[in-house]
């Protein structure tokens, strides 16, 4: 399987309920490294953003207003199959779907509130990494 990047978000609900650690942990037990990272609180503009594709969706706003709700930490890992895996970790979309063990199940709240975002897809990968890290800050291991 190719080595991939991936964009991970852990949403302002797990930021507020300090397991960062207990994330990042997940990622690196299942052979994911934390190439970037940065701790920053979106503005409305840049999580409008990020969401564009979804602007047409009757939860945009409140899904922007809940990101832009506390800081949150972003960052970008690598791995084989990197985009999957993290999806897999992730667990479903609503934590009440998301299988047991994943991250959604364990720490996320509401379908709002879901504790985590990774890219979807190599193409959404290249964007949304794009849109956060300049390429000169990640580095290669
Ligand atoms: N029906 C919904 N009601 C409220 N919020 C929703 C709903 N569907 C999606 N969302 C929110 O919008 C985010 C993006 O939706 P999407 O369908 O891309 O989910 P996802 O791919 O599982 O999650 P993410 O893109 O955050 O990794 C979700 O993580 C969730 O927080």
């Amino acid at each position: 399987m190719a080595v991939e990047r991936t964009l991970s978000i852990i949403k302002p609900d797990a930021v507020a309920k300090n397991v960062i650690g207990k994330i990042y942990s997940r990622f690196e037990m299942n052979g994911l490294k934390i190439v970037a990272a940065r701790m920053t609180h979106l503005s409305r503009i840049e999580a409008e953003g990020f969401y564009a594709v979804h602007k047409e969706r009757p939860f945009f706003k409140d899904l922007v207003d809940f990101m832009i709700s506390g800081p949150v930490m972003i960052q970008v890992l690598e791995g084989e199959g990197a985009i999957a895996k993290n999806r897999d970790l992730m667990g479903a979309t609503d934590p009440k779907k998301a299988a047991p063990g994943t991250i959604r199940a364990d720490f996320a709240e509401s379908i709002d509130a879901n504790a985590v975002h990774g890219s979807d897809a190599p193409e959404t990968a290249a964007v949304e990494i794009a849109y956060y890290f300049p390429a000169l800050n990640i580095y290669s291991r």
